[in-house]
């Protein structure tokens, strides 16, 4: 991928087009509401729709991949579309695989997200570090080489997760806040904002962690269908919300299938953001 680095990029987006990422999670009961057939028309349909609402306003759009994937081969090429119809329209793709394997294979992960050429490389993705983050090198590595960037999780907005991440080791310091910091480390000096970001969940109350030294984005998702709302954001966060991406995927596309409703739910919820940040 050519020109700036996934930091930059990130950047640009959100001081044009506001801080939300929206979801694309084509949900079989969403397909319901929508009317549409719970197959691979439908989720065709239904994903395609959400890019021509969405690609041209939002500035991150977050494919879940394994509402994909349920369709095979066929849901597959849908998102193939999805990632090159929404970054054509404007948008940068951060897809959701929540990928975390030992190295080896994480190579393979990483080639099929992050390298130039790839049919499902896009902007950005979730990793899980939850096999040691160090593992997560690959990926990193190629992201790098090429531009991209990546969301690891740290602290999730769902409830099990806490048993996990808020567990200590022997220096006293939470999980979640390692990978925090391990994040940083690899941000160290890259401007405007490094392309290793985390994700911590805008359900999660005060984290406790200590973002202060990340200098990379961080994905907040859990607003509207998980409860948390635009509010909750500088509890969660503080200082670091500048770089905070906020994200809802179920509270938008409950407005479909009109593609201006979508539309409007979507810059509704931005604009309701920038208003809690300002
Ligand atoms: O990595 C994610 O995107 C993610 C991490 C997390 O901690 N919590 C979380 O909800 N997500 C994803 O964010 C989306 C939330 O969807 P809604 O609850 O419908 O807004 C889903 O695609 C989740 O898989």
């Amino acid at each position: 991928m050519s020109g700036q680095h996934f930091g930059a990029r990130l950047t640009g987006a959100t001081a044009a087009r506001g801080p939300l990422c929206a979801g694309i999670d084509p949900h079989p009961g969403l397909l319901d509401a929508w009317g549409l057939p719970r197959d691979a028309a439908g989720l065709e349909r239904f994903a395609l729709t959400c890019v021509e609402a969405l690609a041209g306003v939002v500035a991150v759009l977050k494919p879940q991949s394994a509402f994909f994937e349920a369709y095979g081969s066929r849901g597959v090429a849908v998102l193939e579309r999805v990632i090159a119809e929404s970054r054509a329209a404007g948008a940068l793709v951060l897809l959701d695989v929540k990928r975390g394997d030992i190295g080896s294979t994480m190579a393979a992960y990483a080639q099929a997200y992050l390298a130039d050429g790839s049919p499902l490389a896009a902007d950005a993705v979730t990793l899980s570090p939850f096999l040691g983050f160090g593992s997560l090198d690959p990926a990193l590595d190629l992201a790098a080489r090429t531009g991209r960037g990546v969301f690891v999780l740290a602290r999730t907005s769902n409830s099990e997760g806490a048993s996990v991440q808020r567990a200590v080791d022997g220096g006293g310091r939470t999980v979640a806040q390692a990978v925090v910091d391990a994040a940083a480390a690899r941000n160290a000096g890259a401007a405007p904002l490094g392309s290793v970001g985390l994700v911590v969940g805008a359900t999660v109350g005060n984290s406790g962690l200590d973002l202060s030294a990340l200098n990379g984005p961080v994905l907040a998702p859990g607003l509207g269908a998980q409860g948390a709302g635009p509010a909750d954001l500088r509890a969660v966060f503080g200082a670091a919300l500048p770089h905070v991406l906020p994200a809802s995927s179920r509270d938008i596309l409950r407005h479909g299938p009109d593609v201006p409703a979508l539309r409007d739910a979507a810059l509704r919820v931005r604009d309701s953001l920038v208003a809690a940040a300002g």
